[in-house]
């Protein structure tokens, strides 16, 4: 591992990564391998997750396609210097904030989304000039392989790298000294990742999990509301991070929920829904039976079917769920979907204060100023009001979690700024000397008036014409002693 690391950091000390046309010519690649392969790469993720092509295509290579083409369109722009305003003292300088790449960069993925988890990391990472490798998940074993395949055969193997392997790998890289660190993956083991970097002062974004609260209001269109959950719900077989962990509502409404998701359901996946090529199933036996030990003492009000064979999980519905049972107690990361009842909005928001800040939020309402309540009162990741999930597909939005959730965030623009160190630059000339007297010694109250005078520039619009006319009479001063 540290020969590997090292090798890396070689080629990114080389500077081959810095250029731009590089940098574009490296993300053309990425988009000619996703576009070349997309075959392979859709069999494996549908092999991994028990898939259908048409849902890997569109749970994770279109979010990739897409990134890679703002990347490409805005990556002039993202990584140009950006002009500083400046204050008196230094009106005469070029102040500018420069990126540049921090230098060897891990991105640690998660097996529920793993080729999304993966790329959209990376892209942000080559795109800010950056050194990478890359450690997929080993329970989506698959999509690792064919990474650790396609990867070397069009990017630079110098610069980019695959590691596979599982806990005692990644163990092992951890060890190293990268410039940052992304991790995606449960939020015990992004303690660990955090602990690790913090020995070698590395920065990291943790994208984590958490319970993502579904508060549906009376005053709302419950037909939507419950489309839209069912769909955030129990795609990918709810395991997915942001999915709506539990629904907050009245108690009058639970029945009504539970039929219209119910129906849903139905419109979704058919009478069979394990014979449907949308519904997909459990990662692995571990995932299976915990969520199975979730259903324990739970009031089943639809689904609740399960088949250990296949790690098949029947999109299920629990009502009156006790806020202390255990389904309660962690992410649930699975097709199980528990309705709290609550009196009103206020308690649902003190339900949700009292809990870990979520990676997502998700109110249903009419009322447009009960939603912004909602979200200036509580805190979490990320929020979509009136569905679930969605945040996730703007790449102008920040995603990331809070708290408990995560910290850091990528995606589009972010996922540059991440990956990059917001350099400032302040390229004064050597004329001008006299005005530095101001700050060398012996300090004396005069000066530290004209100090606060240049400095501080706290003065009223009267002020300002004396400013001008001082500032003017400077400059006159400056250029009178040192250019003629
Ligand atoms: N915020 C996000 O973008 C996001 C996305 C997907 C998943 N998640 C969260 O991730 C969790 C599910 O992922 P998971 O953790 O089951 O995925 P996982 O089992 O794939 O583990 C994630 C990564 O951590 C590594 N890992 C596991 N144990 C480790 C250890 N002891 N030491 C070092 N590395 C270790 C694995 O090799 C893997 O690469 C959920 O909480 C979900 O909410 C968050
Ligand atoms: C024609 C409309 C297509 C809409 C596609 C929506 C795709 C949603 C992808 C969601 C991926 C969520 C990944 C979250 C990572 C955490 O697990």
């Amino acid at each position: 591992m540290e020969r590997q690391v090292q090798r890396l950091r070689q080629a990114f000390r080389s500077g081959r990564s810095r250029p731009l046309r590089f940098r574009m010519q490296q993300l053309e690649a990425l988009k000619r391998m996703v576009q070349e392969r997309e075959k392979d790469i859709l069999a494996a993720i549908a092999a991994d997750l028990s898939k259908s092509e048409l849902n890997a295509y569109s749970h994770e290579v279109i979010t990739i396609l897409g990134e890679i083409d703002f990347m490409l369109a805005n990556l002039p722009e993202l990584a140009s210097a950006k002009p500083a305003k400046k204050n008196l003292l230094t009106m005469l300088d070029e102040a500018y904030v420069q990126p540049e790449p921090l230098g060897v960069v891990l991105i640690i993925g998660a097996w529920n989304y793993p080729f999304v988890l993966i790329m959209q990391p990376l892209v942000g990472a080559i795109a800010a000039g950056n050194a990478v490798i890359v450690k997929p998940s080993e329970l989506s074993e698959n999509t690792a392989k064919i990474l650790a395949k396609l990867l070397p055969q069009y990017l630079d193997q110098d610069l980019y790298a695959v590691v596979n392997g599982g806990v005692a790998e990644t163990t092992e890289l951890l060890k190293q000294r990268f410039d940052h660190i992304l991790y995606t993956g449960n939020t015990a083991v992004g303690k660990i990742v955090m602990e690790a970097a913090a020995k070698h002062l590395t920065p990291v974004t943790l994208e984590l999990g958490g319970k993502s609260p579904c508060y549906i209001d009376r005053d709302c269109d419950l037909d939507i509301a419950c489309r839209r959950i069912t769909w955030g719900k129990y795609m990918n077989c709810g395991q997915t991070c942001i999915a709506p962990d539990y629904v907050l509502c009245e108690a009058s409404l639970q029945d009504r929920i539970v039929q219209k998701m119910k129906e849903t359901v139905k419109d979704f996946y058919g009478e069979n829904i394990k014979d449907s090529p949308d519904y997909e199933r459990i990662i692995n036996l571990r995932h299976f039976k915990r969520l199975q030990s979730l259903l324990e003492g739970q009031k089943i009000a639809f689904g609740g079917e399960t088949d250990e064979v296949t790690r098949y999980i029947a999109p299920t519905i629990l009502t009156d769920v006790d806020p202390n049972s255990k389904v309660m107690q962690e992410e649930i990361f699975g097709p199980i979907l528990p309705i709290v009842s609550v009196k009103n909005v206020d308690e649902a928001i003190n339900f949700i204060n009292d809990r870990e800040k979520p990676l997502a939020l998700y109110i249903f309402s009419h009322n447009n100023k009960l939603i912004k309540r909602v979200i200036d009162e509580t805190s979490s990741g990320g929020v979509t009001g009136n569905d679930v999930i969605m945040h996730f597909t703007v790449n102008s939005l920040p995603f990331g979690g809070v708290g408990a959730s995560g910290m850091g965030a990528y995606h589009g623009k972010y996922s540059f700024d991440t990956f990059s160190h917001q350099r400032p630059c302040l390229l004064k000339g050597l004329k001008g000397e006299s005005i530095n007297k101001l700050r060398y010694p012996p300090n004396s109250q005069s000066k530290l008036s004209w100090a606060k005078f240049f400095l501080l520039k706290q003065f009223n619009k009267g002020g300002l014409v004396m400013l001008m006319v001082a500032c003017l009479a400077v400059v006159a001063a400056v250029i009178v002693k040192e250019y003629l």
